[in-house]
């Protein structure tokens, strides 16, 4: 039997990216729910008839009923409102968490063994939400943010350097929020660590634009960014169905690691076939036990505002 992969906002912008990406590398077969059925329907039948392009014998199917999606391996949870330039992720805590709730209660009807992917902003207290109002284990409960910052970072450094992208790691940490915090020491072009590399004018300059990343395009474009967010989800998708044991940042439930308990923040972590295999712990220095502590307090308050 195919694997299965269910997007819910999947009519949605950043939805019908991860749902075409999946497709199209014919991970699983997917199905896209949303509240808006027909677009949903239509979207799905659009993806379907990519694949023989794409040379792809994924089965794509759409609309609002949580039935098609019944059985899930994985579930992406990007139904959720967008920020409009000016505004904040942490604008949408309420508007979202409501979305939450009703899309958790139904993935877990119909898919109680998926792990799920949460997606929507801001992000870090929605995926606590989810973690809450699902019931379960912080394993199979997974924020997507890390590999979008990470990927930003990334693109930047290259750009610096004049370098391939395949050559740059990076890793930025924390909450996706404004007080995310890219690792510099950690961040390599074929493995040299770009301090070596830079003059700390320039990294703290790319730094600067990784964390403002999100609201570079959201000013753009007039809403926020989905074909890197589509594809870091995806990236996702795939680590999980292929039991790469991939290590990449992710905002995950933390029981102590980082000195942080009982919240979500993004952390590398090792993503394979359970969801989120274990957490790695690296070295931070002072000053960036200190930020990376500033934005746990930041997540710390969102969700005690809506008491997850
Ligand atoms: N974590 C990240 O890095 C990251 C990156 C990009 C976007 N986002 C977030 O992802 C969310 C979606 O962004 P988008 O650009 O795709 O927005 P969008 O408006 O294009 O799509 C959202 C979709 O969700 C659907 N939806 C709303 N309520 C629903 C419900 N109760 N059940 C099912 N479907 C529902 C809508 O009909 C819509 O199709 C936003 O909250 C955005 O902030 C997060
Ligand atoms: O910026 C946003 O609101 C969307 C997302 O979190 C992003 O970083 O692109």
């Amino acid at each position: 039997m195919n694997r299965k992969v269910t997007v819910v906002g999947g009519a949605g912008n950043v939805g019908a990216t991860v749902a075409r990406s999946i497709a199209n590398r014919e991970l699983a077969d997917v199905v896209i729910i949303d509240i808006a059925d027909t677009k949903a329907q239509g979207i799905a039948l659009d993806i379907l008839q990519a694949c023989p392009v794409e040379g792809s014998d994924t089965r794509v199917v759409g609309g609002s009923d949580y039935a098609l999606s019944a059985g899930s391996d994985v579930v992406v949870i990007t139904s959720g409102v967008p920020r409009k330039p000016g505004m904040s992720r942490d604008d949408l805590l309420s508007v979202n968490y409501k979305i939450m709730q009703d899309v958790t209660a139904n993935v877990m009807k119909h898919s109680p063994d998926a792990i799920l992917i949460v997606v929507a902003n801001p992000l870090d207290a929605m995926a606590q939400a989810v973690y809450r109002l699902s019931g379960l284990p912080r394993e199979r409960v997974i924020g997507m943010a890390g590999v979008l910052d990470s990927a930003r970072m990334r693109t930047f450094i290259a750009a610096e350097l004049n370098v391939s992208v395949e050559n740059v790691t990076a890793f930025v940490l924390g909450g996706h929020g404004d007080t995310m915090v890219p690792l510099p020491r950690y961040s390599t072009v074929a493995g040299i660590p770009i301090t070596e590399l830079l003059t700390p004018e320039r990294i703290a300059a790319i730094c600067e634009r990784t964390a403002n990343g999100g609201a570079e395009i959201t000013k753009l474009v007039g809403t926020s960014a989905w074909y890197a967010p589509g594809q870091s989800s995806a990236r996702m998708v795939e680590a999980i169905l292929k039991d790469k044991k991939l290590i990449e940042p992710c905002s995950v439930y933390l029981q102590g690691e980082y000195g942080v308990n009982d919240q979500f923040l993004g952390v590398p972590v090792k993503l394979g076939a359970k969801g989120v295999e274990q957490v790695i712990q690296i070295t931070l220095t002072a000053d960036e036990k200190t930020a990376l502590d500033k934005s746990a307090a930041a997540v710390k308050e969102l969700t005690s505002v809506i008491g997850v």
